[in-house]
């Protein structure tokens, strides 16, 4: 294995404020990870200090075997970044202003530009500043994968785009992987960085939460229940609902019709009896939704401890 990315005790103070603190990843080649957490958390900071925007006020940190405050421009060649906010007010096309990244990129494949805005249905001959946000968000992201560069890191990059394009954007960073790129990207959508991400830090106030490969973390071992059923009284149904270990906060709302009732109930744990359990009654209505990630980080928090 080898490790693109290392951070050791990775910190940032603003004055007094501390923005990332003692921060260790490490980030092995090939493999897509990701960076969660709520607003504020540190994502954005930790991402600029990767490449050489911000420094650390105190730490290690190296990226593809350099310390970026070193590397200078030959290394931001062999990284693709996006910005968490691609700001773009420029009067030039967006075909022109790719040009001018790719010169400074260095090497572009012929046809790669127009491939990737043919993938990501960008038109690129509409002047950059009136590209709405979702459109700049796929100019930000043609110019940081035309160069196939080593790392991308990537802030937020879903951010703006429609579900059929968050999709593409997924299959572009699975096909990235696949064939030895490496991808760091921030997300505060739980399900985002689930589908995407081998390996995942968890990111609250500055400070590592957790980090591992997705699967152990078990960051949705909470879910949210919402169920309306027929043909009950709501006697039984708390009974029954009750009496699953699986369940918390169960809670049985009325409805005009006293044999219809709302159930709530927060699921910890296998979902299967849970299940099991309301398909012997007469469900009109169900939904199973992922916590937040305040709640999920609260939950990881707890079980951790
Ligand atoms: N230039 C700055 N000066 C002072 N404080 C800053 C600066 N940049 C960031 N911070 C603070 O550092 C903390 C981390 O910010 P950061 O932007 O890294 O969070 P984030 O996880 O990326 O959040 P978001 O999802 O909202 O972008 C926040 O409390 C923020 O207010």
């Amino acid at each position: 294995m080898v490790t693109v990315v290392e951070t050791r005790a990775l910190t940032k103070r603003y004055g007094r404020h501390v923005a990332v603190q003692n921060i260790g990843l490490q980030v092995q080649r090939g493999s897509v990870f990701g960076l969660i957490g709520p607003n504020g958390a540190g994502k954005t900071t930790v991402l600029r200090m990767l490449v050489d925007i911000i420094r650390p006020t105190a730490g290690e940190l190296s990226v593809l075997g350099e310390t970026p405050r070193r590397a200078g421009a030959a290394m931001r060649r062999r990284i693709g970044y996006l910005p968490g906010d691609v700001n773009l007010t420029d009067r030039v096309s967006g075909r022109m202003f790719l040009q001018h990244i790719a010169q400074l990129s260095g090497v572009v494949a012929e046809h790669k530009i127009d491939q990737l805005a043919e993938r990501l249905e960008l038109d690129m001959t509409r002047p950059v500043r009136d590209l709405s946000k979702g459109n700049r968000q796929k100019l930000g992201l043609i110019q940081a994968f035309m160069h196939e560069p080593e790392l991308l890191i990537l802030d937020e990059p879903t951010s703006g785009l429609d579900p059929l394009m968050q999709r593409e954007f997924l299959a572009m960073v699975r096909e990235a992987s696949s064939v030895g790129q490496t991808i760091v990207l921030s997300s505060h959508i739980l399900s985002e960085i689930q589908h995407a991400a081998d390996d995942v830090a968890v990111l609250a106030q500055g400070r590592l939460v957790a980090h591992g490969d997705v699967a152990s973390l078990r960051l949705t071992s909470v879910a949210r229940l919402g169920a309306v059923i027929a043909d009950t009284d709501a006697l039984t149904l708390h009974t029954r609902m009750q009496a699953l270990e699986q369940l918390e906060d169960v809670h049985i709302h009325p409805t005009p019709d006293d044999r219809i009732h709302r159930l709530t109930a927060t699921i910890r744990g296998d979902m299967d009896p849970v299940v099991k359990a309301l398909a012997t009654f007469q469900i009109r209505d169900l939904t199973v939704e992922e916590p937040d990630l305040e709640e999920s980080i609260i939950d990881l928090y707890a079980r951790t401890k």
